[in-house]
């Protein structure tokens, strides 16, 4: 079996993860099953610092190869915020729906044009060893003046993506995770995977 730790809290990403890595015969075990395991403080300056540190600190408690995804949305008008404070953009502990009215607050008056943004995802996969490796994946979008849409989570709902005239949380599962920053990214650390598989087997 292909055991992988996914280092993450985040049921959504956990949900986007699984389902794209299961059908590949990889048995995924989220870190929130592994009693005792001390959240990592994600004060890293980049999205490949924070996820190293929590990929590390999973792999080096469970003794297993470990998955982490540090990710966040660049906004252009706000000068690449909330970037890598995505998740605690509105305060801590993280509150989606708060975040979500924090940016549009911000962004009042700012005209179509100008409310380009990108989600960027890194993606960390470390042995027990802490040796690690990583791959990333960017996803362009507008962001609307409100939310729509039922799907995904975080910041979903104002992400319009205008190839499929539709926001992440309106597109279906498998199209979103198709063109994310997560499904790039992870496509890209499947071929990290396969090499550490291979080496494992070999
Ligand atoms: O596809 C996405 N669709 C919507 N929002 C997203 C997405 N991808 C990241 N985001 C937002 C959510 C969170 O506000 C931040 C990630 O923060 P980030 O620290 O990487 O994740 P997290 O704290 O939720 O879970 P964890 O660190 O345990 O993996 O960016
Ligand atoms: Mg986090």
């Amino acid at each position: 079996m292909l055991k992988l730790v996914l280092a993450t809290n985040n049921k959504g990403k956990v949900k986007e993860l699984a389902a794209m890595l299961q059908p590949l015969g990889f048995q995924v075990v989220p870190i929130g099953s592994y009693p005792g395991f001390q959240e990592v403080e994600e004060d890293g300056e980049t999205f490949q610092a924070n996820a190293i540190k929590k990929a590390v600190a999973a792999a080096e408690f469970t003794g297993e190869l470990s998955l982490a995804d540090d990710s966040g949305l660049e906004v252009d008008a706000l000068a690449g915020a909330p970037g890598v404070h995505s998740a605690r953009f509105a305060g801590e502990p993280t509150d989606d729906a708060a975040n979500n009215r924090k940016l549009l607050a911000l962004l009042e008056g700012v005209p179509a044009e100008k409310r380009t943004a990108r989600f960027r995802c890194v993606i960390a996969i470390a042995e027990p060893s802490g040796n690690n490796q990583t791959a990333d994946g960017t996803c362009e979008g507008i962001i609307l003046r409100e939310q729509k849409g039922e799907g995904g989570f975080g910041y979903d709902p104002l992400f319009y993506v205008p190839e499929y005239r539709q926001t992440f949380a309106e597109l279906a599962s498998a199209k979103k995770n198709a063109i994310s920053h997560r499904g790039r990214a992870l496509g890209k650390a499947l071929e990290i995977l396969n090499r550490l598989y291979a080496n494992r087997e070999g």
